[in-house]
């Protein structure tokens, strides 16, 4: 199944939901007064989408519809497609766009940061890259013991310390292994932490500081978020962001999620790309981010009929 498909079936559920409130909406006429606007920034708010990205599109729409003296709601509707793709940030393209590079992976728990290094892993690996994995996440067992499996079907080397060690430490041992090993593309799992607990994003700080000092790969910084949690991610990425710097994120879980838009919240109100989206448990299911297919996933097409 290409990338469309894949996204597009995983994306129906927020497509669904999108599409029903827009059929609310046209059913009073494809008028395009107030209640027309702003009922499709009310719509795209509850994609979640979040309400700067969705008054920035309507804006953009709206000042179309007048310069190109648009007839109805559906010659709108036919331009938001694109809208919505060009309200996303771009760029993130040297973290695994193949240059040499170090990339940390952050995030909550639970979020897909120890299974997204493993896909990165394996596609790179299978890509010809010499690739080294680091199990920062020195607090929960199964971590190490997960990332090893990924490392195994990779096929690549993995750092790792006992439980409760360092992760700073941890992290000095994966570069100094691949300076050894000439390593071009080094990942490294961090553990989960609440975006609330003080303590551990101080913690994570150390870390991050810690590997930007001694890495001679440029370093990057990525949040991994769960795109079921919807609005509570973008108050993540802000916290860590915040805290760290971020890059870029990775979205994952947008297999059968009612609140894809929150990748669209995130980028926009973070000005962070989106680097891989994640669409599903599988080796092949981390999938590059292209924001036209995305935005056509979200919110499909429009016609006369309904959509
Ligand atoms: N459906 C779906 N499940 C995913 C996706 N990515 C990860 N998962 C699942 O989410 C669960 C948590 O993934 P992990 O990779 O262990 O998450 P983590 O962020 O490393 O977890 P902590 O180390 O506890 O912070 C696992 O069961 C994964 O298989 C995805 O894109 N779609």
């Amino acid at each position: 199944m290409g990338f469309f498909d894949r996204i597009s079936e995983g994306l129906a559920r927020s497509r669904d939901k999108f599409k029903e409130q827009m059929n609310v909406l046209l059913d009073r006429g494809p008028d395009l007064d107030d209640e027309f606007w702003d009922g499709l920034e009310e719509t795209l708010i509850l994609s979640d989408v979040g309400a700067p990205a969705a008054s920035s599109i309507v804006e953009n729409l709206r000042d179309q519809a007048t310069r190109k003296a648009l007839p109805d709601a559906y010659a709108v509707l036919d331009m938001l497609n694109e809208q919505i793709a060009s309200t996303f940030t771009e760029g993130g393209e040297g973290v695994f766009g193949g240059d040499p590079a170090l990339v940390l992976f952050v995030g909550i728990n639970g979020t897909g940061k120890t299974t997204t290094v493993g896909k990165l892993a394996k596609e790179a690996s299978d890509a010809g890259r010499n690739v080294i994995l680091g199990s920062a996440d020195t607090f929960r067992a199964a971590a190490i013991e997960q990332l090893e499996v990924w490392a195994r079907r990779a096929d690549v080397e993995v750092v790792e310390r006992e439980r409760g060690s360092d992760p700073a430490s941890v992290c000095y041992a994966t570069i100094e292994r691949a300076e050894e090993t000439g390593a071009d593309l080094v990942l490294i799992d961090t553990a989960g932490r609440l975006h609330t607990s003080a303590d551990l994003m101080r913690e994570l700080e150390k870390v991050v500081n810690v590997v930007r000092k001694r890495s001679q790969l440029p370093v990057y910084t990525v949040l991994v978020i769960d795109a079921t949690t919807g609005q509570n991610g973008l108050q993540q990425a802000r916290e860590f962001n915040n805290a760290l710097s971020l890059d870029g994120i990775v979205v994952t879980k947008l297999d059968g999620t009612a609140k894809g838009g929150i990748a669209l919240a995130v980028s926009h109100e973070l000005e962070l790309p989106v680097l891989k989206i994640g669409v599903g448990e599988g080796m092949d299911d981390l999938k590059d981010f292209d924001a036209h297919d995305f935005a056509r996933a979200l919110i499909g097409d429009f016609d006369e009929r309904g959509a």
